[in-house]
């Protein structure tokens, strides 16, 4: 033991259990005491009632009870990381802080500042892995470069894991409690108003370390057939818990070693390894991130940012059309309503809204990438980012840009009966499973028997997708031929 003070900033770590920097703190200091910092930096241009910023008090306020538990407690406070942190190891004497690294070039550029802070006041930042069970440098190449592929990414990064079964080992805190210092008598936390926010009238359901719980849980039954339940978004099929994943409120090493568990005993049955993948994919767009930070606003292949999308008002009046799910093309509308009413949309359906913008629309992927990050409760730079450029073509392992979507023929085999659309679109509820994927091509008695009135009731198509297809592989047929 060698630190007298430590802190341990949490951020997208939000639990007590298997978490490397509590358990590093708590290994090398006598009293270590817990932050978190609402930063003012992020918080700011979000909407007054971000269902984010709830989830997160809720799942801070779960942290701070399940520490007090523990004997210790969570500072909170609000105001900008990069000098909050400093001044507060100051306050507390604290000689060194604790973090888990995260990937993104923002966080690195305030990682940095922190540490350079703390650096210049005698202090340290030590900052582990714990969000991904290999990093940027960890799987690589015969020839020692990143992998732009991803099924041989996930070949290396299996194989490391076979030779690294100790990659999985939990980190440890509850035998090393003792060291965290207990709360004084005046501890509060701040509530939502104190932040500047007020509640959504839809919060997101499963907040904290019990609501991630609650879900793997439920998940835990389905998995077995998850490889084939999981494209259909009428289903409860996928975990859900991408944003708990996000936040940290459970710890991938604990997923992945339960999958393992159920892979070898046989009751993950099918679905199992699939769901696997799913979690590599994460690690594979982080790894992207970190070693390509220009993705961030550009393209992975860099000759597709010549790539002549479209722009203007007409452009402008479509993409608002697509926001507000009033495309005319009804499984593209439900998806989008999906994500305004609920901060989530279903994987198959962001990849068809997302090719519909940029392949049907002609819209710069970067318009809709901006939009989901304001709306999904799950929002992460990678993974969007990484979904955003497949599904335009223009990333790494992308969908080839001569394979366009038909949002009618996903709709029929994804949606078949239409029991997705109807949830969100009440309207068309009355038009038949065969109907109800392209409405404007029904008969006008079968729409009058439905109560329809196409153009009043529900929009007709923004754009004829035929006419849409020609036009996007002229669009990318440009830039190859140049
Ligand atoms: C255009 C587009 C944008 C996306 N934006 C995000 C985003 O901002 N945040 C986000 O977490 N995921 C994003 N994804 C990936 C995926 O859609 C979500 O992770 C998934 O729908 C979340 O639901 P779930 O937790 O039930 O997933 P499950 O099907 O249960 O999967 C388990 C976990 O695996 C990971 N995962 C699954 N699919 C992918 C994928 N394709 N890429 C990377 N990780 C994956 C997630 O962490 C997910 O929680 C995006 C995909 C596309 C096509």
């Amino acid at each position: 033991m060698t630190l007298r003070n430590s802190l341990v900033w949490f951020r997208r770590d939000l639990r007590v259990d298997d978490h490397a920097a509590l358990h590093h703190a708590l290994l090398s200091s006598r009293r270590v005491i817990g932050v978190f910092v609402f930063d003012t930096d992020i918080l700011a241009g979000l909407p007054s009632d971000d269902r984010r910023v709830q989830f997160l008090l809720d799942s801070v306020r779960e942290l701070d009870a399940r520490l007090h538990a523990m004997g210790g407690y969570l500072i909170v406070r609000h105001g900008r990381a990069t000098q909050v942190i400093p001044a507060l190891a100051a306050e507390l004497d604290a000689e060194s802080v604790f973090a888990n690294r995260d990937y993104e070039p923002q966080a690195i550029a305030r990682d940095r500042a922190v540490q350079d802070a703390l650096r210049a006041a005698g202090r340290s930042l030590q900052t582990f892995k714990d969000q991904v069970i290999f990093e940027q440098d960890e799987v690589l190449t015969l020839a020692g470069g990143p992998y732009s592929v991803f099924t041989p990414y996930r070949n290396a990064w299996l194989k490391r894991l076979a030779r690294e079964p100790e990659a999985l080992r939990p980190y440890e805190t509850a035998p090393h409690a003792g060291a965290l210092a207990p709360p004084p008598a005046d501890h509060v936390l701040p509530s939502l108003a104190d932040l500047g926010f007020v509640p959504n009238a839809a919060p997101i359901a499963h907040p904290g370390m019990t609501g991630a719980e609650a879900l793997l849980a439920q998940f835990g039954q389905r998995l077995a057939r998850y490889d084939h339940d999981r494209d259909y978004p009428a289903l409860d099929a996928t975990s859900r818990l991408s944003i708990h994943l996000r936040f940290g409120t459970l710890s991938v090493r604990r997923l992945v070693a339960m999958l393992q568990e159920r892979i070898a005993d046989g009751s993950g049955g099918p679905g199992a390894p699939v769901w696997l993948s799913e979690l590599v994919w994460r690690e594979f767009y982080m790894m992207i991130l970190a070693r390509h930070p220009r993705v961030v606003t550009q393209s992975f292949k860099a000759a597709f940012d010549a790539v002549a999308w479209d722009e203007g008002p007409d452009a402008d009046a479509l993409f608002d059309a697509w926001c507000a799910g009033r495309t005319g093309y009804p499984l593209v509308d439900a998806a989008m309503l999906q994500l305004e009413r609920t901060g989530f949309m279903h994987n198959r359906l962001r990849m068809v809204t997302a090719s519909f913008l940029t392949k049907d629309l002609g819209i710069d992927w970067r318009r809709g990438e901006r939009w989901f990050a304001l709306k999904l409760n799950d929002y992460e730079l990678a993974s969007n980012n990484g979904g955003w450029q497949w599904a335009a073509s223009t990333g790494c392992d992308a969908q080839p840009w001569f394979r366009i979507f038909n949002p009618v023929t996903q709709s029929k085999r994804f949606d078949p009966d239409g029991a997705f659309i109807r949830q969100y679109l009440p309207q068309l509820a009355g038009l038949s499973g065969a109907a109800i994927h392209a409405p404007w091509l029904a008969k006008p008695e079968v729409l009058q028997k439905a109560g329809v009135v196409l153009g009043k009731d529900y929009p007709v198509p923004v754009v004829d997708h035929e006419e849409a297809r020609e036009k996007t592989l002229a669009r990318f047929k440009a830039i190859r031929d140049t």
